[in-house]
């Protein structure tokens, strides 16, 4: 059964759409990865479904509950993890996270061992007693989390948790996604990183625009990029001519040339010869090849695929 389900959901300032009719359901105990460049409007799809924006058109539902009709048993099933960190410079991290765990009614014995187990599970019982303004980026991020699983909720819903942080934090967090996921909660993880996205979510909605383009579990995405990949040439001399040979080539689709020409990304389709075929053409031109990658179809190729932009370039 569908724990969360999107129907024709639209928000809209004035007259501008961001957030246009956007339909999708996610599953108890899911991973869902909103994957989108900057402004795709992954934020305001989840201020609609935390029930911090009135929604313009459409219904949300969790665990069967309307986000318009019934938004107190919607909240009380959610913990928001924001973009913007929502942690008091002036409280301790204990104090930080039992504040949170006061507004879910917890009190007592209960209390106490929940926003303990909460520290614990993001790393930072040691520091219960510090102030946030005496930690690190990625550890505001880490009480940040603290704050909002100590209700146990069955939905998480986590906005860009990882940006700018270090490595370290960030393998923290991925890794206590899977966790809470372990323990029985479902995901929404939103992103524009393609690679997290793909390291930990079941399933992806790509959006673009307000818009969702593609939805479905990894193999069904990877599915709908058909048979392409991407070779990557890099060459020591720019060649117009070799170039212009190669996207002449049947089975060539494209072929962006970078770095004046010394770096040429080949989208190809499927074919057994078509390697051979360019480097002949690069040969044939006097072209000596400096390193050679094959990139595999992923989440990248179908974004590109399906806008004709880059999802890196926004
Ligand atoms: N209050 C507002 N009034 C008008 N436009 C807004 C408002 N809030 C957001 N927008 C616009 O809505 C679009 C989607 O923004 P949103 O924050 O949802 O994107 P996002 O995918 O979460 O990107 P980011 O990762 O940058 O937050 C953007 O173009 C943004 O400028």
């Amino acid at each position: 059964m569908s724990l969360v389900t999107f129907k024709d959901v639209v928000k809209k300032y004035d007259s501008t759409i961001t957030v246009n009719h956007l339909t999708f359901d996610i599953g108890e105990g899911e991973i869902f990865g909103l994957l989108g460049p900057n402004g795709a409007g992954k934020s305001t799809s989840i201020h609609m479904l935390s029930g911090l924006l009135p929604l313009s058109g459409g219904e949300i539902t969790v665990g069967g509950h309307s986000i318009r009709k019934q938004p107190l048993e919607v909240k009380r099933l959610i913990g928001l993890v924001p973009q913007e960190l929502a942690i008091y410079d002036m409280l301790t991290a204990w104090e930080n996270v039992s504040f949170f765990a006061k507004l879910y009614g917890l009190r007592g014995k209960l209390l106490k061992e929940r926003v303990e187990e909460s520290l614990q599970f993001v790393g930072l019982l040691e520091r219960a007693k510090d102030k946030p303004s005496t930690f690190s980026g990625g550890m505001k991020r880490r009480l940040n989390i603290a704050c909002a699983i100590t209700h146990r909720p069955k939905l998480i819903i986590m906005d860009e948790p990882t940006v700018g942080i270090d490595p370290q934090s960030r393998n923290h967090i991925l890794d206590s996604v899977r966790e809470l996921n372990r323990l029985g909660s479902a995901i929404i993880y939103t992103s524009h990183y393609m690679e997290e996205v793909d390291a930990i979510c079941s399933r992806i909605g790509i959006v673009d625009k307000g818009k969702l383009i593609a939805c479905g579990s990894k193999e069904q995405l990877r599915q709908q990029v058909g048979q392409e990949e991407r070779i990557i040439f890099e060459v020591d001399q720019a060649h117009q001519a070799a170039a212009k040979e190669m996207g002449e080539h049947p089975a060539v689709k494209q072929i962006d040339e970078q770095d004046g020409q010394r770096r040429l990304e080949v989208t190809v389709k499927d074919s057994p010869s078509v390697l051979q075929d360019l480097l002949f053409i690069l040969q044939k031109h006097g072209i000596s090849l400096r390193q050679l990658t094959r990139v595999e179809p992923n989440l990248e190729s179908l974004f590109l695929q399906l806008t004709g932009r880059s999802l890196r370039d926004e």
